[in-house]
């Protein structure tokens, strides 16, 4: 059961996840503030002060054609590609990989006057889930999760001067199939993918409410449009 060090609290969130996170924003009875929204895609939020640090809750729901879950959760997941789409970090390095789809990272952010820069220090891992909670009527053809949060590390040899900020992010994907009505084979344009994203980021120190929201405003929709484009682009049939 317990593979690495961090196991078991990966396991409990994951679980968290899938009870928590995919329910619509609302059935849990809080007030989500729906703050952006742009065709499928629904970005909610929520106002959250904890020790005087503006901690917004956010969840973010989306649907997208022509790629499966297990595709969106690989893009997200695999460093090797995390400079193609990501746009705030300056820096980041792979500093442990416990197991396969397991890996530690350090990153660095870009600075935001007048905030002191911020790094983070997260476990970042790609799982399966085998018996995903349905949600509504529609039955999954499969879902895949990335869970992203906080954890220590000996190795992370910090740059100097960065504030640490600890962040709990989770993104699940579902993909539905609708097979061609005339019985053809399945292709890419049968495939629908629900995507649900939610980050709690912890600026880990003081900043100005006003810069950390903006912030999140504008870097929140700018990520998911981004990211959801270069996976349907990495995905797409090569133009011959
Ligand atoms: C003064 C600035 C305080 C906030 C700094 C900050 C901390 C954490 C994070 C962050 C955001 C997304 C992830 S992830 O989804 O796991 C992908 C891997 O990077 C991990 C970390 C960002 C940002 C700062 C900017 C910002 C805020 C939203 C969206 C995008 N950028």
């Amino acid at each position: 059961k317990r593979r690495h060090k961090h196991s078991d609290e990966l396991e409990k969130k994951i679980q968290n996840h899938l009870t928590d996170s995919m329910k619509p924003p609302g059935a849990d009875g809080d007030i989500w503030e729906l703050f952006a929204e742009e065709g499928e895609m629904k970005i909610y939020r929520k106002e959250l002060v904890e020790d005087g640090l503006i901690c917004d809750p956010l969840k973010a729901v989306h649907s997208i054609g022509n790629v499966t879950a297990r595709e969106m959760c690989h893009y997200f997941w695999d460093t090797d590609v995390r400079m193609e789409w990501e746009g705030t970090i300056e820096s980041f390095r792979v500093i442990e990989v416990p197991e396969e789809f397991t890996t530690i990272i350090y990153q660095t952010h870009r600075r935001v006057w007048p905030s002191a820069q911020r790094d983070c220090l997260y476990l970042s891992s790609m799982v399966k889930v085998d018996n995903p909670p349905s949600v509504g009527d529609k039955i999954p053809h499969d879902t895949w999760i990335v869970c992203n949060f906080s954890v220590d590390h000996p190795e992370a040899n910090p740059v100097s001067g960065c504030v640490r900020a600890l962040i709990e992010i989770a993104l699940i994907c579902q993909t539905f199939i609708t097979p061609p009505k005339d019985g053809g084979p399945i292709t890419r344009d049968c495939l629908q993918c629900d995507i649900i994203y939610v980050a709690n980021v912890n600026p880990g120190g003081w900043a100005p409410a006003s810069v950390l929201r903006s912030i999140y405003k504008r870097e929140y929709p700018k990520f998911l449009r981004r990211f959801t484009a270069y996976v349907q682009d990495k995905t797409r049939k090569l133009d011959i």
